[in-house]
C-alpha cells in the first residue's frame, strides 16, 4: 500500500492527493487539467454521481466474474488503461514501461499512447495486451510506418482519436507557460525515420492535430491495416452510425476527459444515445470520469462492454510507478465486484439499462 507521510490511500481519489504532493506542479496541471474553464472536466464526474443504481434482490449467485473480452482480447476486468501521453512526466525513470508492466499483471489491456515518452517497442518489452492509440498525421507515409511498428510490437487494435482536429485550449498549460516538453522526454514515437519531411527529433512541435483529417483519413486506413479499428471520441449518434457503415470495429464514447473542446456534454450522459445509434453492431467503450466501481456499473448497464481510465492511472503512476498503477487497478477491481455483488449481478451482462435511474 502506497504511504506517504500523512496521507493512506483508500480509493481512486486518494491517489490524486498522492500524486499532487510528488508531482512538479507544472506537471501535475498538465496532467489534471481541462479546457478552459474544465465544464466538461467537472461534469464527467458529477454526472456519474447524479445517476442512482437500483439493485436487483435475491438472485442467490456467486461472486462476479469480472474477466471477458474486448475485440478478441482477454481482459481480467471491464477496464483499459486509456491512452495518455507523457509517462515520463509522472515517473522519469521508466515512463510507459512502468505502466505497460501494471497493466499486463493485472491482465488488462493498456491503450498505448502514440504521444508516448518511450517507443512502441519498448512499451510491448514490458507489456501484455496493447491497443496503439494514433493521431491520424497528414503526412500519410509516416502516419502508415506508425501503423506497421504498431503491428509488428504485437498491438492487437488501434484506436484513433478523432476529437482532436486541433489542441483544446489548456488555460492551466498557458499559464504555467507549460508548451514542451523537458530536455531529455520526447514523443519517441516520433523520432527516427519515416517522416516525409525529414524532421524526426520527437519534438511536439511535430505532432500534428489537424482539421484536414476526415472520414475518407478512416477509409484510407481501413484499407491498410487488418487490426480492428476504434474511433475514439464519439459523441453524436450520427458520427456513431457513420463510423459503423466505415467498417470501424469499436467506438470510444469519450471527451477526452474536458480536454478538447469545453461544454460538451458528460460522456456518460451520451451513452445511451450511442448505443441506441450503433444497436449492438460494434462494441461501445466509454471513459471520462470513471473514479469508483460503481462508475464502471453504470456504464456497463447503459450499454459499455468496458470503460476506460484516464488519469487515476498517472495519479497511480506518480505516486509510485508500477506499484501505484497496479494499486488503482486493484482498488477499481474489488469496488467493482463489490458494486456487482450489491447490483445482485453475476456478470457485468447481467446488468440492465433499468438499473441506472437519473
Ligand atoms: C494527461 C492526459 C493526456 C492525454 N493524452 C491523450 C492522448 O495522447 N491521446 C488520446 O487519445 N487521449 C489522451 N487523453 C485522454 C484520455 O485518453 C481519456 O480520454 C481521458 O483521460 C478520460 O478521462 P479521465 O481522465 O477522467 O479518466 C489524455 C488525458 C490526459 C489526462
Ligand atoms: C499533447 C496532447 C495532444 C496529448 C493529449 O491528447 C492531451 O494532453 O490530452
Amino acid at each position: 500500500m502506497i504511504r506517504t507521510t500523512h496521507m493512506e490511500v483508500f480509493n481512486l481519489r486518494d491517489f490524486e492527493d498522492v500524486a499532487r504532493e510528488k508531482l512538479d506542479p507544472v506537471y501535475y496541471d498538465y496532467f489534471a487539467s481541462g479546457a478552459q474553464d474544465e465544464v466538461t472536466l467537472a461534469a464527467n464526474e458529477a454526472a456519474f454521481r447524479r445517476l442512482a443504481l437500483v439493485p436487483r434482490i435475491l438472485r442467490g449467485h456467486g461472486p462476479p466474474r469480472l474477466a471477458g473480452s474486448v475485440l478478441g482480447c482477454e481482459s481480467s476486468m471491464p477496464v483499459l488503461l486509456a491512452p495518455t501521453a507523457f509517462h515520463r512526466l509522472a515517473w522519469p525513470s521508466e515512463g510507459e514501461a512502468a505502466t505497460a508492466r501494471a497493466a499486463r499483471e493485472a491482465g488488462v489491456i493498456m491503450i498505448a499512447a502514440m504521444l508516448s515518452t518511450i517507443t512502441i517497442e519498448e512499451i510491448a518489452a514490458a507489456g501484455g495486451t496493447l491497443w496503439f492509440q494514433l493521431y491520424i498525421q497528414p503526412d500519410l507515409g509516416f502516419t502508415e510506418s506508425l501503423v506497421r511498428r504498431a503491428e509488428a510490437a504485437g498491438c492487437r487494435a488501434l484506436v484513433v482519436t478523432v476529437d482532436s482536429p486541433a489542441l483544446g485550449r489548456n488555460e492551466r498549460g498557458d499559464r504555467n507557460d507549460f508548451h514542451d516538453l523537458p530536455p531529455g522526454i520526447f514523443c519517441a514515437n516520433m523520432r527516427g525515420s519515416g517522416r516525409s519531411d525529414g524532421r524526426n527529433d520527437g519534438h511536439v512541435r511535430q505532432v500534428s492535430l489537424s482539421p484536414e483529417i476526415s472520414w475518407r483519413h478512416v477509409e484510407w486506413l481501413r484499407g491498410v491495416t487488418r487490426l480492428p479499428i476504434l474511433l475514439k471520441g464519439v459523441l453524436h449518434p450520427a458520427d456513431a452510425a457513420q463510423a459503423v457503415s466505415c467498417g470501424v470495429d469499436g467506438l470510444i464514447v469519450s471527451n477526452h476527459g474536458g480536454r478538447q473542446l469545453d461544454t460538451t456534454p458528460a460522456t456518460i450522459d451520451r451513452l445511451p444515445v450511442i448505443a441506441d445509434a450503433v444497436g449492438g453492431q460494434v462494441p461501445l467503450l466509454l471513459d471520462g470520469g470513471v473514479r469508483r466501481g460503481t462508475d464502471v456499473v453504470k456504464a456497463l448497464a447503459l450499454g459499455a462492454s468496458a470503460v476506460a481510465l484516464g488519469r487515476p492511472v498517472l495519479w497511480g503512476l506518480a505516486g509510485g510507478g508500477a506499484d501505484g498503477v497496479a494499486q488503482v487497478l486493484s482498488l477499481l477491481r474489488r469496488e467493482l465486484e463489490n458494486a456487482l455483488t450489491l447490483c445482485g449481478a453475476d456478470s457485468p451482462g447481467a446488468l440492465t439499462k433499468d438499473q441506472v435511474v437519473g
